[in-house]
């Protein structure tokens, strides 16, 4: 029996992962008009296989307007439903790994040109571009869209699809909805005062910045009643004057008394006048202070790519869980090398099983 706190199992509500790694949610802008496509069941599927306790499908538009680019994937209608049971039919086949959703409106940050062009955003009037929204009319630089003020007709709108796609997850058996309230997007928007603006009862204090984003929460878990919902935050917008970590310790509280399951503790995107000091672990504190101050299992991120390092994580109770993005796109073996130096064990599919030479058997658990 392994030591190894990273491979031992990990409660989120009802579900239980098999281990402490989870693979945190990736766009591939690859969707065409947000359908997923073979890219997605050729990526999601290599996943799928890596031995992680949980995969997390990348950030899903619940509306088309809140998509960051043209190729985001959605799920608002019954043709992106569809599109993504087809290749959650193909993954769920072959792995039971459970799998999770990140529902997602990227608000004032939506109508990018594709990353890899620049992410410039696409005016409203050319090719594909469209009119964005946040909680003020407030542009994310200079060159940026000037966003339109949601009224209260525009955040019903957006609740109601935040729920609504949280109806479709149930539906597809998705096994946990992550709600994306990080990284500069729209209910991070609403967060923080950098960028809320507003003079009514969702803008100027804590309490009422946090009320639109935990009214999306409420909607989502309703939707969403008998498996875990989760919320991605960013600790900080690592900018004077802009969303802190004890704002996020509060927002956890609160989120964890609406039932909340798990919170993913990231950071920034909010402002381009950010200064992030990046290097191994670096918002592994803000990790650390949520979970000292809230009882919730919280999941660090953001350049763990080192074994011993994803350990020491979980191991000294920074956080319960590791989340990997580009360490296990690099790696999708990354499990099975940390099972192999940790001395633990990962789950394999039969087929591997039955095909290694017998000095990689001893890896997998049968
Ligand atoms: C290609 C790519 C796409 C990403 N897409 C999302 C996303 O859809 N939602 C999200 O919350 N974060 C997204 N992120 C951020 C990652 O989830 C993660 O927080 C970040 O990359 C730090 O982890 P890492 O150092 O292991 O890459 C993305 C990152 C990358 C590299």
């Amino acid at each position: 029996m392994t030591r190894s706190r990273l491979f031992q199992p990990v409660g989120i509500g009802r579900l239980t992962l098999a281990n402490r790694i989870v693979i945190a949610p990736m766009c591939q802008y690859s969707a065409a008009e947000g359908h997923m496509t073979d890219w997605h069941l050729i990526h999601l599927g290599t996943l799928a296989l890596s031995g992680a306790g949980l995969l997390t499908i990348e950030a899903t538009a619940v509306l088309p307007e809140g998509r960051i680019t043209y190729g985001d994937v959605g799920l608002w209608d019954d043709g992106t439903e569809a599109a993504l049971r087809r290749v959650l039919d193909g993954v769920r086949a072959w792995s039971d790994m459970p799998v999770g959703i990140q529902l997602a409106h990227a608000g004032r940050k939506a109508s990018c040109e594709v990353p890899w062009k620049g992410g410039r955003q696409i005016a409203p009037d050319a090719a594909n571009g469209w009119q964005t929204v946040a909680p003020s009319a407030v542009a994310f630089t200079q060159e940026a869209h000037a966003p339109v003020a949601l009224d209260r007709a525009g955040m019903r709108q957006v609740r109601e699809a935040f729920a609504a796609s949280a109806k479709r997850a149930a539906r597809l058996g998705l096994d946990l909805v992550q709600v994306h309230a990080a990284h500069g997007y729209l209910l991070h928007q609403f967060l923080s005062p950098l960028s809320n603006l507003r003079d009514d009862d969702y803008g100027g204090s804590l309490e009422n910045r946090m009320r639109f984003p935990l009214e999306v929460f409420d909607a989502v878990r309703q939707a969403f009643p008998d498996r875990p919902v989760s919320v991605r935050v960013s600790g900080t917008d690592w900018v004077e004057g802009g969303w802190t970590i004890d704002q996020t310790v509060a927002f956890a509280q609160r989120l964890k008394e609406r039932g909340c399951d798990a919170v993913h503790v990231s950071s920034a995107g909010l402002s381009p006048l950010q200064e992030i000091p990046v290097s191994p672990s670096y918002q592994v504190p803000l990790a650390r202070a949520v979970r000292q101050q809230v009882d919730l299992p919280v999941v660090a991120v953001g350049l763990i790519t080192d074994f011993d390092q994803a350990e020491g994580i979980v191991a000294t109770g920074d956080a319960d869980m590791v989340g990997l993005a580009r360490t296990i796109l690099y790696d999708p073996r990354w499990p099975w090398h940390a099972a192999a130096h940790l001395g633990a064990r990962v789950k394999a599919p039969d087929q591997y099983l039955r095909c290694q030479p017998s000095r990689y058997r001893d890896l997998f658990a049968v």
